[in-house]
């Protein structure tokens, strides 16, 4: 334990300082940054066909041959000259003398077909020189003349019927592909078909991926106390690709000036673009910051955004490659890479710029914001009667699936102090978003993914956002969800739901849960008692440290109830999940809590049963005769649901 100054010193050097003095609006900073870029499309490299799709050609592609390379039959029949055809019918047929030889695919043609002759030709076979048609098999018969075979034609032929002439399709030559365009299958089947086995395109730009942080650890590996998965590495390398990059991940990175020094020069030899994440705003540890300062110039251009997620974004670069360093927090990072990074990326890999997509909608709930940030909000989608809704997904900087899970995001300007409930705003959606065939809005409870999952397999995508069971119910008065999931206790009646019913709604019974206080497993004072018992004595004892539950929760109300006014060690740390109770508990910040039986199960806590909560559902009355609400129903009262249902804890109502 250091001593009291050199503590003191310590947090003062770790502390973020707020050194972002020129902070930038977002489009000045990317003005500036592209401005400092040659952004034209990587010089060309030849690959073989099987590798190029997905790449993008680097210069117009001409074909080396004709395809079809000669006349070829198009029809099993006979080539002749039409003129010898005229006034051919079943009446009159015309007499042909057949020549000796028949004209396969890869056969070469022999023979000349004279006047009043004919050549049996297959489906692909070269057209003998002196015929000018084809007839069809079926149209014609073939007797034994006093010469040797002949052939008996039914209709006349027009001149080049049933011919494919050399180069009608591709002429030796021709561009066939241009500068610029994305090779697909269908490129490469052209290619082959003109004796392309290769075809030049961009060089794929090589983007150096490196993580800096303490904490970080790679996925798979187990995660000791304080670490956190590297996830921006993994989302980064996968965007990388998608955008016509190749990643160069170099790892993860300990704030140790020299070896992340290390590391950045040979990213530096090795890549057209080095991208890295976390440390930019922190004082002694904002290594990356003070590396670049000093690896050439021009050096650093941006360092600090007005933006939100992404303020201590910094760009920076030296000779001629870029270098960016991403906040750490999960959505900052890939936010701030989509905006900044991805351009670059796409430009060098010559690349259109991406395609974006804006729908209009209507704010759901009002979502404040602090002014002197453009923020970004993201925002998951949901049908209602007069248009798209769009719900916050209320998740912050600091979380993954903030960004990966919603269906786009809208922007509150940076003078705005938030925008209101209902405001129209435009979503810029992300990926292939659509809103769901089912919008479940409420209580997230891990029940659900059994009914999403059977609804799923009928090839119905079910989304449920978690919003509270009191947002979701709101949610379901405005008509903006197909369902909300709800455990909502009415402490005057000390039922579930029912009590907050409302005109327009229905009440769908779900399942129940089983509630009960969680403590570490061998802790004398929980071990073998029985459940409000322990509540009592746990709070009577100053050092018996809970784990209290947000105000409005079902489980709060519960845990109210049974202390009876008195207010334990621990009350006012409040947190919003049954999973966050049970890891405080299991973490050792406290030493019980009360949550539900399946997630003290996952957590390896004890668990004293205490009383059973109802997790229903609300349905909107207008959305009852909607498809998949129907096939939700059924879902729920399917047996494979209910025994999955069983299977994880809960008990099926109904
Ligand atoms: N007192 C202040 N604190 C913070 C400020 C501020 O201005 N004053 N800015 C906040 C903002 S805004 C952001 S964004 C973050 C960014 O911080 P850093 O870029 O310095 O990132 P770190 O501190 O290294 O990490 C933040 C957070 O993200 C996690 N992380 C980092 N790398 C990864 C990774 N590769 N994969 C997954 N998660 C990662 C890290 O563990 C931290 O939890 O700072 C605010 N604070
Ligand atoms: O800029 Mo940070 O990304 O707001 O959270």
């Amino acid at each position: 334990m250091p001593d009291a100054p050199a503590l003191l010193d310590c947090i003062r050097r770790a502390a973020r300082q707020e050194q972002f003095l020129n902070i930038l609006p977002a489009g000045e900073a990317a003005a500036r940054f592209r401005a400092a870029l040659d952004l034209r499309p990587l010089p060309a490299e030849t690959v073989p066909l099987a590798a190029a799709p997905g790449r993008v050609v680097a210069e117009g592609v001409a074909a080396r041959a004709d395809a079809p390379p000669f006349d070829r039959s198009s029809v099993d029949g006979f080539a002749l000259r039409a003129a010898d055809t005229a006034g051919a019918s079943e009446a009159a047929p015309r007499r042909f003398r057949l020549n000796a030889e028949l004209l396969a695919c890869g056969t070469a043609p022999a023979i000349e077909v004279a006047p009043g002759t004919a050549t049996a030709i297959a489906t692909g076979g070269v057209i003998p020189r002196g015929a000018d048609a084809v007839v069809m098999i079926e149209h014609t018969a073939l007797e034994e003349g006093p010469e040797g075979p002949e052939m008996l034609l039914s209709r006349p032929a027009a001149p080049g019927q049933f011919i494919a002439h050399a180069g009608s399709d591709i002429a030796r030559g021709e561009t066939l592909l241009r500068a610029g365009t994305l090779v697909s299958s269908r490129e490469i089947g052209m290619l082959a078909a003109a004796g392309l086995a290769e075809v030049p395109v961009v060089r794929r730009p090589r983007v150096a991926v490196l993580s800096t942080g303490d904490e970080l650890v790679p996925p798979g590996a187990p995660l000791p106390p304080g670490g956190i998965y590297d996830s921006n590495a993994a989302i980064l390398c996968a965007a990388i690709a998608e955008h016509g990059g190749e990643p160069v991940p170099m790892g993860i990175f300990r704030d140790e000036e020299a070896a992340l020094e290390a590391a950045v020069r040979e990213a530096l030899g090795r890549a057209d673009l080095v991208v890295m994440s976390g440390g930019t705003s922190k004082g002694a540890g904002d290594v990356s910051h003070r590396i670049l300062s000093r690896l050439g110039a021009p050096g650093i251009l941006v360092h600090g955004v007005a933006l939100k997620p992404g303020k201590p974004l910094c760009l920076a670069v030296i000779g001629r490659t870029p270098v960016v360093v991403l906040p750490g927090f999960p959505t900052s990072a890939v936010f701030t890479f989509e905006e900044f990074v991805v351009p670059v990326i796409r430009a060098l890999a010559g690349l259109p710029p991406r395609e974006e997509t804006d729908v209009a909608a209507r704010l759901a709930v009002r979502m404040p914001s602090e002014p002197g940030r453009t923020e970004y909000v993201m925002v998951s989608l949901s049908e209602a009667e007069d248009g798209l809704r769009a719900f916050p997904l209320g998740k912050g900087s600091g979380s993954v699936t903030a960004f990966s899970q919603a269906d786009g995001f809208f922007a509150i300007p940076a003078l705005d102090q938030g925008a209101e409930a209902g405001a129209p705003v435009s979503v810029r959606l992300i990926g292939a978003a659509r809103p769901p065939d089912l919008a479940i809005i409420g209580s997230h409870c891990l029940g659900l993914d059994a009914v999403l999952e059977a609804l799923a397999a009928q090839g119905i995508r079910g989304r449920s956002l978690a919003v509270g069971s009191l947002g979701g119910l709101a949610a379901a008065k405005r008509g903006e969800c197909d369902l909300a999931g709800a455990h909502l206790l009415d402490p005057k009646t000390g039922s579930y739901n029912t009590p907050f019913l409302s005109p327009g709604l229905r009440l769908v019974p779900g399942w129940r849960r089983m509630q009960g206080v969680v403590f570490r497993r061998g802790d004398p004072r929980f071990e073998g008692a029985e459940g409000a018992g322990a509540v009592r004595r746990a709070a009577a004892d100053p050092a018996c440290l809970l784990v209290n539950r947000n105000a409005g929760s079902g489980t709060r109300i519960l845990l109210d109830g049974l202390l009876g006014g008195a207010r334990p060690a621990g009350y006012a740390n409040q947190p919003k999940s049954h999973n966050a109770v049970a890891a405080a508990v299991a973490q050792g910040r406290a030493d019980w809590g009360v949550a539900i039986a399946t997630v003290a199960e996952a957590y390896g806590l004890g668990f004293l049963p205490l009383a059973e909560e109802h997790y229903d559902f609300f349905l909107p009355e207008t959305r009852a005769g909607r498809p998949a609400v129907q096939a939700f129903l059924a879902a729920l009262r399917a047996p494979e649901v209910q025994a999955r249902l069983v299977a994880l804890g809960f008990t099926p109502a109904g």
